[in-house]
């Protein structure tokens, strides 16, 4: 599906970084839903999948950086690669997997940054965007 700069105004604003304990970024990635056509491109799997494999053990020792609290989806895969840390800019407009994440030793840190805050609430109450956040989190818009 190609997409035009039309379709912009729709792109979700969630970003994530894979950090190494050097302090190296060793990936990026952010939500392509729109982008993609994607159900499984939210920031966090993308910045996965575009760091491809890597040896063993490397995931363990990385923190994850997102833009907002990772779903259940992004959640279990944090999970199930034994990232020690996840960092979330904010949850005021969505809360996933957070008690998840904690209860299998996650640490997880929230920076609870204003401006992040106030952007993704704006994008989400938008005309463009109240319709791709719901599908993004497995929600129904109601008219
Ligand atoms: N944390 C997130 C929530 C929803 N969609 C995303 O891509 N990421």
């Amino acid at each position: 599906m190609p997409v035009t700069p039309a379709d912009y105004p729709k792109y979700m604003k969630i970003g994530c970084i894979v950090h190494a304990p050097t302090g190296d970024v060793l990936s990026r990635g952010h939500n392509k839903r729109v982008q993609e056509n994607s159900n499984i491109r939210h920031g966090e799997t993308d910045a996965l999948e575009n760091l491809g494999r890597v040896r063993e053990g490397l995931l363990r020792e990385c923190i994850m950086f997102t833009t907002l609290s990772p779903c259940i989806m992004c959640s279990g895969t944090c999970v199930l690669y034994k990232f020690p840390t996840v960092v979330l800019a904010e949850n005021e407009n969505f809360v996933g997997g957070e008690d998840f994440l904690r209860s299998q030793g996650v640490e997880v840190v929230n920076l609870k940054d204003e401006g992040i805050t106030q952007m993704m609430a704006e994008w989400i109450a938008s005309e463009a965007g109240r319709k791709i956040w719901n599908e993004d989190i497995g929600e129904v818009t109601q008219a």
